[in-house]
C-alpha cells in the first residue's frame, strides 16, 4: 500500500526536510499503549517513545487513528513513534469525568457519512447536530438515509422533501444495506485516498454498510492490507482500512460519544440561512430569545424559518456557550493551581 494510498499529506515533508516519506505512516489502529501504524513498507507495531510520554502537555500529544506520525522501523514489524505530524479535521469529545477536556477520537477525514434509519431514527435536530460538528472539524457532510426498504416510496419522496427543506443543500444519498439500493451511488462518491467515517445512532445500519461497501470481505478477510495483525482487528475499538475501491475508511469512530464541544463556527454553517436573516436584527447582540425588534422571531412567527430548526438552533448555541465558559473556568482553576504551586515553592525556599 503506497503512502498516497493512505492519503500522505506531501506538505508533511516541507517541515520535515532531512526525513523521507518512509519515515511517517498513519496509525490504523490504536490499542492500549501501542499502535499499529502503515506505510509503503508495511505495517508496525508501535509504541511511543520515552520522549514523547515524558514532553507530552496533555492527551492530545498522543496518537490517535488516523494520525500521521513521525516513526522509526526497527525489527521487522516494529517502530517506534516520535511524534505526531499531521492531524486536522479530528472528530473529538468531552472526556467523561474531566470537565472539558477535549479528547481526540480519530483524524484527517475528508467526509462523514452522517446516518439515520427511516423508520424510528429519523431525527433532523439530531442530524443538524451532526452537521454543526462535523463542520465545525472542517469534515463534509454527507447524509445517508438508509433502510429505505421498509418504507414506500411515497413516504421515502414526504422525507427527502422534509429533509430538503430543513437541510438546505445537503447532500444525501438514499440507501438500503438489505436491497443495495443506492449502494452503487454510494461508492460512486467515495475518492481514493481520502478519508471516510459513518456516524449515526446504533442500530442504523453503519456496519452493514460497511460489509457492503467492502464486498462483505471485511469481516471474511481479516483486515485489509498487508497487517501483522491480521484476523486481530475484531478486537480493536477503532480501525483505519483501504476499501477496495481505494478510499480510505475509519471504522467506528465511536459516535455515541462524539459531544459538541468545538467553539469553531460549525453552528452559523449548519444555519447560515438563520444568521443570514438575523443581521437585520435591531440589536447587533441580539439573542433571538425576547428581543423586540428581532429578525429571526420575526421570520419564525411568519415560517420562513422553520420552529423546529430555530429551537435546535438556540439549543445547540446553549449548549456551545456552556461548553465554552467551562473551558474558561478550568483554564482560570488552572491558572490559580500553578499560583498556589509557585508559592509553595516560594516559602520552601525561604
Ligand atoms: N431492512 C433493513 N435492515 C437493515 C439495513 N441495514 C442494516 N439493517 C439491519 O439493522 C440492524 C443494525 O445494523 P448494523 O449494521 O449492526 O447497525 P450499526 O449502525 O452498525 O449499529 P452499531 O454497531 O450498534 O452502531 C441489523 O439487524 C441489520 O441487519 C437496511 O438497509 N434495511
Ligand atoms: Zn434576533
Amino acid at each position: 500500500m503506497s503512502n498516497a494510498a493512505l492519503g500522505f499529506p506531501k506538505s508533511i515533508l516541507n517541515n520535515y526536510q532531512e526525513f523521507n516519506e518512509n519515515d511517517f505512516g498513519r496509525v490504523i489502529e490504536e490499542h492500549k499503549e501501542r499502535y499499529v501504524v502503515q506505510n509503503e513498507l508495511g505495517s508496525f507495531s508501535a509504541e511511543i517513545t520515552g520522549q514523547l510520554r515524558f514532553t507530552a502537555t496533555d492527551r492530545s500529544s498522543f496518537p490517535v487513528v488516523g494520525d500521521w506520525v513521525r516513526m522509526q522501523i526497527f525489527d521487522e514489524d516494529k517502530a517506534l513513534v516520535h511524534e505526531v505530524v499531521h492531524r486536522e479535521r479530528a472528530l473529538t469529545r468531552q472526556a467523561v469525568g474531566r470537565d472539558a477536556e477535549v479528547q481526540y477520537i480519530a483524524s484527517n477525514i475528508d467526509t462523514a457519512f452522517i446516518v439515520e434509519a427511516v423508520n424510528r431514527d429519523f431525527n433532523l435536530n439530531r442530524m443538524e447536530r451532526y452537521m454543526t460538528l462535523c463542520y465545525d472539524a472542517g469534515i463534509h457532510p454527507v447524509f445517508i438515509l438508509n433502510k429505505v426498504d421498509l418504507i414506500s416510496e411515497d413516504r421515502l419522496e414526504e422525507m427527502k422533501f422534509e429533509i430538503e427543506n430543513r437541510l438546505f443543500g445537503m447532500d444525501l444519498i438514499c440507501t438500503s444495506a438489505t436491497s443495495t439500493e443506492g449502494m452503487s451511488k454510494l461508492k460512486d462518491t467515495i475518492e481514493e485516498a481520502k478519508t471516510y467515517c459513518f456516524l449515526g445512532s446504533s442500530g442504523v445500519g453503519k456496519s452493514s454498510l460497511i460489509n457492503v461497501l467492502f464486498d462483505d470481505q471485511l469481516l471474511a478477510t481479516g483486515a485489509i492490507g498487508d497487517g501483522n495483525d491480521r484476523g486481530k482487528h475484531t478486537t480493536t475499538s477503532r480501525s483505519l482500512h483501504v476499501l477496495p475501491s481505494g478510499g480510505i475508511l475509519i471504522d467506528n469512530p465511536g459516535t455515541r460519544e462524539v459531544g459538541m464541544v468545538s467553539d469553531n463556527d460549525g453552528l452559523s454553517t449548519t444555519y447560515a440561512y438563520i444568521e443570514d436573516i438575523a443581521e437585520d436584527c435591531r440589536f447587533s447582540n441580539c439573542t433571538h430569545v425576547h428581543e423586540k425588534g428581532c429578525a429571526v422571531i420575526e421570520a419564525v412567527n411568519n415560517e420562513e424559518i422553520s420552529e423546529e430548526a430555530y429551537q435546535n438552533y438556540l439549543r445547540l448555541g446553549r449548549e456551545q456557550a456552556h461548553f465554552e465558559s467551562t473551558v474558561a473556568e478550568r483554564r482560570k482553576k488552572g491558572k490559580d493551581l500553578a499560583r498556589v504551586i509557585k508559592d509553595v515553592k516560594r516559602l520552601k525556599n525561604r
